[in-house]
């Protein structure tokens, strides 16, 4: 019998032709160096081999794909980003193109996926009034839980780029400096309140000019597409150090995305109008305008060593990816490709629906009831996996694929 094609789909494959998500991958046995690396297409349980296809094809866009990052794909612009899709559309969907393509699908559990861009510039957003309002409540319980400024900008604070790691990279427990309120003296050690943050990273491909700002209606022309991402946090760590000017040990130390980026072009069904704002927002941040919805409908189910956790609704989000690149750069910062940015951890209405630990056990007061035990933040050897999907055509779902880690226990000197 021979062998089923790799275009041969299960009808309703998440991965179908009209998702198309782009990453990174070597095949078995290749030394881990950049040389190896190449620019992979998801087409259900296969990866096409895009620079070695567009070449036997004869396509244009062979030296844009034969690449061991997504980066010169993202320079390359809005433009050719809908061409290149266009052409990879149509070599998956046309049947004549089957046997020529063929050589280029390899089985996804056979390959290995890398961090599919060099990330420029990590920042992280706040974007979900559930999650604020939530973090407020624990974090300054004596305040009202929205600070006065959320409503009228989103708030973000620059990461660390170098720590962003792909999905299955193991996070190694942090240590660092903490004290609780009641404690007289800080103490050093490995956290004790690793949580996660489930959000959608927003990657940006076109570069802007440093000293212009990028307006609302220039978010297609430079954010390439999405991702899922884990911002790992250490809720010990973070009450103690963050004030007055934000996170930094406990959020740095590594931050998961997943090994699948995919295009905005494949989220068109999926966008929604954000939530009613309550307080009116400055001119420059006024999407009320704006031709399309600045939300996307995104399901994210968040789960711990392989139990379903929370499932935080991305379309509840109050603030939309545009606002936070439009906020980002108008003071005149520019855009670089491979920049980074996450929404913020996203935490819907109810209780099922919230997108970290600490406020699924309410910073551990509550635990959750598992399978395997009571669990308030994480232990040594959990896994944590985030997965989404979002509506597509003739309702069909897009799969934005998982990201997962698992925690290796700290490495002290003691
Ligand atoms: O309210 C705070 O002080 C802290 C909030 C967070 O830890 C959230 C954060 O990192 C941004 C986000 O993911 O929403
Ligand atoms: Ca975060
Ligand atoms: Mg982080």
């Amino acid at each position: 019998m021979p062998e089923q094609s790799p275009l041969d789909l299960p009808e309703g494959d998440p991965f179908g032709p009209h998702n198309l998500p782009y990453g990174v991958f070597s095949l078995p046995g290749s030394p881990s160096g950049d040389d190896h690396r190449r620019v992979g297409v998801r087409l259900g349980s296969h990866v096409l081999d895009a620079g070695a296809a567009a070449h036997a094809l004869g396509s244009p866009y062979a030296s844009l794909l034969a690449q061991p990052t997504l980066n010169p794909l993202l320079a390359s612009g809005p433009q050719t980003w809908s061409d290149v899709r266009r052409a990879l559309t149509a070599w998956v969907t046309v049947p004549s193109h089957q046997e020529a393509l063929r050589p280029f699908f390899h089985a996804l559990a056979d390959v290995t996926l890398h961090l599919p861009f060099d990330v420029a510039d990590y920042v992280d957003f706040y974007a979900s009034e559930h999650h604020a309002t939530n973090l407020g409540r624990l974090f300054r319980p004596d305040s009202e839980p929205l600070l006065p400024n959320w409503k009228h900008l989103p708030v973000g604070y620059h990461g660390r780029a170098g720590t962003v790691v792909v999905s299955g990279t193991d996070v190694v427990r942090p240590c660092g400096q903490r004290k609780a309120p009641s404690a007289t003296e800080p103490t050093f050690g490995p956290s004790v309140k690793l949580d996660i943050e489930a959000e959608v990273g927003f990657v940006v491909g076109a570069p802007s000019e440093l000293g212009s700002a990028v307006p609302l209606s220039s978010f297609r022309d430079h954010v390439f597409g999405l991702c899922l991402l884990n911002d790992w946090s250490a809720r010990d760590i973070q009450p103690w150090e963050y004030v007055p000017l934000g996170p930094f040990v406990a959020k740095s130390f590594a931050t998961s995305v997943s090994a699948w980026v995919t295009p905005l072009e494949a989220l068109d069904h999926a966008r929604v109008t954000p939530p009613a704002r309550d307080v009116a927002v400055l001119p420059y941040l006024d999407d009320s305008a704006e031709d399309e919805p600045g939300g996307y409908d995104l399901r994210i189910s968040v789960s711990l060593n392989g139990e379903v956790i929370s499932e935080p609704p991305f379309g509840s989000m109050y603030w939309t990816g545009a606002q936070m690149l439009t906020h980002m750069t108008v003071g005149g910062a520019s855009l670089r490709t491979g920049d980074l940015y996450g929404s913020g951890t996203v935490s819907g209405t109810e209780t099922h629906q919230r997108g970290s630990l600490i406020e699924l056990t309410w910073n551990g007061t509550e635990p959750l009831e598992l399978p395997t035990g009571k669990r308030t933040f994480l232990e040594d050897g959990d896994e944590i996996t985030l997965t989404a999907w979002a509506p597509g055509p003739d309702g069909v779902r897009v799969g934005l694929g998982e990201v997962s880690g698992r925690i290796a226990s700290a490495r002290t000197t003691d």
